[in-house]
Order: structure tokens, then C-alpha cells, then sequence
């Protein structure tokens, strides 16, 4: 999946102020209406409908199987949805083609459950992929802007390293790197946490946040992990299995306190004991 280099200037005229919680009403980056997804004669959800705003971290929650990974791949364009629609940076990726079709694609970045670096390659070079794909850009500059990613996750040190010379939490950041290479505007993150101890997946929630709010990047992670979920998410949505869609939509804190119904009540009391 791709990545690039301008976004800032695909805001609309008229656009609000970026992030959440400005004055004016925050621009939309993604808009899921309507959206319903089967598998054969099994439903997975339906009527799943909702805005992303632009540099908000905005969390996809649910418990296993509730089809939180499959709305993340409908919203990259990995699957067309059964019913509705998603636009993402102003655009359908399930009727875009060709040229447009590129173009958003490699505006978000992805970085998947396994972190998915390449074994032989270091983590500088690793970095480095997207913009071969994508860029003109010399060797050096490459390098230099590998650099930098890696540096802004905390891997400046790390660069001459393989991926079997470091731990998961590395190679999570890693991961981000590759996906920020080419500066995307929205950064698609799948389950971030698994397989991490707690302390390294607070520093990864840390790491999510500072770059939210310092490159101003909207992210859309999907995870079950209920302190992530209350660390980084400025606004969630949650799908149950049974419901097969939508059950809650809000700031996760909000939702932990007050939840509007029991399977809410039961996600965050279950997690937290
Ligand atoms: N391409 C596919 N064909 C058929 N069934 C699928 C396909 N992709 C996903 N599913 C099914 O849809 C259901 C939801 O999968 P999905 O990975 O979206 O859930 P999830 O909420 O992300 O789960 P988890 O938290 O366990 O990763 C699962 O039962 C899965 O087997």
C-alpha cells in the first residue's frame, strides 16, 4: 500500500480547522455511509456509518471476529463493500480506476498486524521501499528521508539493523516508518498492540500520539486492546458480532463511563478486570 509525499494541499476549499476539538467543524477525511459487508449468505455488519476527521486518532473496537479488520480493508479499497460507500480524501476507492485509483492509494499508509518488513533488508532500507516505488528521488535523498522516519519513531540508532535483530515493539515502529515514508495523510494501523508487552505497548501508544499531534497525521487504528483504546483514541466506533454492526460511537472515555448498552458496558468491564 502506498504512501506520499503533499497531502496537506488535497484539503478542500473551505475546510475547518485540523484536528479535533477546533473551533470550527473539523474536515472530514473519510466518510463511511451505509456500509454493509457479507461473506457468502453470513452478514458481517450493515449499516455501519460514520465520519473521520482530519488529524483525529480514531479507533475501530470490537471484540474477536466482529469484522473490525475487514472495515479497515474496505476503507483502503482491499474489499468493495456489499452496500454503501466510503470516501476517503474525497474519493471512492470502489468505483476509482486507474490513475485516480494510484493516486489514493498512495496517500495511506498501512502498516499491518505482523509489521510485514522484509527479513534480508535493514530496517534504513526497509524505509527506503516506498519511496523507490514512488519516487525519483536520488539515493541519497532516499536515505536521508528513511533517516528521518526512522528518527521520528525512535530507530535513529537502529538503522543498520534486520528485523531479526530486533524486538516486536522495534519492529512495530519500524513498521510505521515504512507506512509515514512517502507522508500520508491518514495512517491505517491494524491491531498495533498485539503481541507486545504492556510497557512496550504504552510506548507505542505514546508514539501514536506524538505523531498525531506533531505531523498532524489522522490515524484509523483497529484494536481490541482496552488501554490503548483509552490512551490514543480521540473518538471510536464499535461493532459487535451479534449486532452485526454498530452498537456505539463516541470518545471511549465517555463510553467507558456512561455506556449506552449492556455489550458496551460488558467490552469495558471485561477488559479491564
Ligand atoms: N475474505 C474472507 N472470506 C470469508 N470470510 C472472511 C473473509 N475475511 C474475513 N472473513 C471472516 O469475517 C469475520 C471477521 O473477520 P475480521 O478479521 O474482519 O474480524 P476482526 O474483528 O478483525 O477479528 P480479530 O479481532 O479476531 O482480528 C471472521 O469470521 C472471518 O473469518
Amino acid at each position: 500500500m502506498g504512501e506520499v509525499l503533499e497531502d496537506r494541499a488535497a484539503a478542500p476549499a473551505g475546510a475547518g480547522t485540523p484536528g479535533p476539538g477546533g473551533g470550527r467543524e473539523a474536515e472530514r477525511v473519510i466518510e463511511a455511509r451505509g456500509v454493509a459487508m457479507r461473506f457468502g449468505t453470513r452478514t458481517l455488519f450493515h449499516d455501519v456509518s460514520f465520519g473521520v476527521s482530519r488529524g483525529e486518532v480514531f479507533v475501530i473496537l470490537g471484540g474477536s471476529g466482529c469484522g473490525k479488520s475487514t472495515l479497515l480493508k474496505i476503507m483502503i479499497g482491499l474489499y468493495e463493500p456489499t452496500a454503501g460507500e466510503v470516501t476517503i480524501l474525497g474519493g471512492d476507492l470502489a468505483t476509482a480506476g486507474g490513475e485516480v485509483r494510484r493516486n489514493l492509494l498512495r496517500r495511506l499508509g498501512v502498516m499491518w498486524q505482523s509489521g510485514a518488513l522484509f527479513g534480508s533488508m535493514t530496517l534504513l532500507e526497509n524505509v527506503m521501499l516506498p519511496l523507490e516505488a514512488h519516487t525519483d528521488l536520488p539515493r541519497e535523498a532516499r536515505e536521508a528521508v528513511a533517516r528521518v522516519k526512522l528518527g521520528l519513531v525512535g530507530l535513529g540508532d537502529a538503522e543498520s539493523r534486520l528485523p531479526a535483530e530486533i524486538s516486536g515493539g522495534m519492529a512495530k515502529r519500524a513498521g510505521i516508518a515504512r507506512a509515514m515514508a512517502l507522508d500520508p495523510p491518514i495512517l491505517f494501523l491494524d491491531e498495533p498492540s498485539a503481541g507486545l508487552d504492556p510497557v512496550t505497548s504504552a510506548g507505542l501508544d505514546q508514539l501514536i500520539k506524538d505523531l498525531a499531534r506533531d505531523l498532524g497525521t489522522t490515524f484509523v487504528v483497529v484494536t481490541h486492546e482496552l488501554q490503548s483504546i483509552l490512551a490514543i483514541g480521540d473518538r471510536c466506533i464499535m461493532l459487535d458480532k451479534e449486532a452485526q454492526g454498530m452498537i456505539a460511537e463516541g470518545d471511549p472515555r465517555h463510553l467507558r463511563d456512561e455506556p449506552p448498552n449492556d455489550t458496551v458496558r460488558r467490552f469495558f468491564r471485561r477488559e479491564v478486570a
